[in-house]
């Protein structure tokens, strides 16, 4: 059984089809990457899938769970997590406390249910806290605001704040998007880390090439909200739909 899994999904504002029948399927351990030019409707399946957007029509599949009409915090508490491409960030706390509140939004069940279990709850988020301040490799500036970072250690941050809540399959959106060679390098070496040091499974949106046919198991790709290839990057690379979609945009 795969991990995540789409049958039939659709998505329409007014009279465009944002996306159209979308049949895809993601492996426990995966790391896959959603390409397509501008308007194909990367944002729009993520958002969908993460429950932000209720679908117009069609099945998500979630470890095997039915996830459509879930609220996206519940869809969190399932283990699918999110980075933001627009910042999620509250600039006057710190880092630290950044990472916290997004670390108590997904125990916060566990704390409701059972209220004796206080003591482990805050053990908890100040464990989880640490461990991924040290995995994106912020402690140092966990003291500071958040609105001070440099503009590369607060992209590591939105990556921080999604990994807090825990994922097991995570949505990178543009994750290098205006970072230096040096941070995008950086970066890279970290979703290889989450992927073979914590098992995660990640679908990652990108418009570097580079990163994405460096780092991709599989890769997959949407065109005027249609999926119209789905391969590994050699497999990608050779194919003739794709290069028509991108034609005269040289990415491929
Ligand atoms: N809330 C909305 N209301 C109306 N139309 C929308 C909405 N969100 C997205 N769209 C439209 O749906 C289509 C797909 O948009 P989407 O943002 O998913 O594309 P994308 O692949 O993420 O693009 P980009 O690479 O530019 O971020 C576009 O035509 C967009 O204008």
């Amino acid at each position: 059984m795969s991990l995540l899994e789409t049958r039939g999904l659709t998505k329409t504002f007014g009279g465009l089809r944002a996306l159209s029948d979308v049949n895809l399927s993601v492996e426990q351990g995966e790391l896959v990457s959603l390409i397509g030019p501008n308007g194909a409707g990367k944002s729009t399946l993520i958002n969908v899938i993460t429950g932000r957007l209720r679908p117009s029509d069609g099945d998500i599949r979630y470890d095997g769970q039915d996830i459509v009409g879930m609220d996206p915090h519940e869809i969190a508490q399932l283990g699918v997590g999110r980075t933001f491409q627009t910042a999620s960030i509250f600039p006057e706390r710190t880092v630290r406390e950044n990472v916290e509140i997004a670390a108590h939004a997904v125990e916060e069940g566990s704390f409701s249910v059972n209220f004796f279990r206080r003591r482990d709850y805050f053990d908890d988020v100040i464990e989880r806290t640490d461990t991924v301040l040290e995995t994106i490799e912020l402690e140092d500036e966990q003291e500071l605001e958040a609105k001070s970072l440099p503009y590369g250690d607060k992209r590591r941050l939105e990556v921080a704040i999604g990994l807090a809540t825990g994922p097991d399959l995570m949505f990178m959106d543009e994750p290098t998007a205006g970072m230096s060679p040096t941070e995008t390098e950086m970066t890279v070496e970290l979703i290889e880390q989450l992927r073979e040091e914590w098992g995660m499974t990640i679908c990652l949106v990108e418009h570097d090439m580079d990163v994405i046919f460096g780092v991709s198991d599989r890769i997959f790709v949407l065109n005027e909200g249609e999926l119209i290839a789905d391969g590994t990057p050699s497999e990608i690379r050779e194919n003739e739909t794709v290069r028509e979609a991108y034609l005269g945009s040289d990415v491929v």
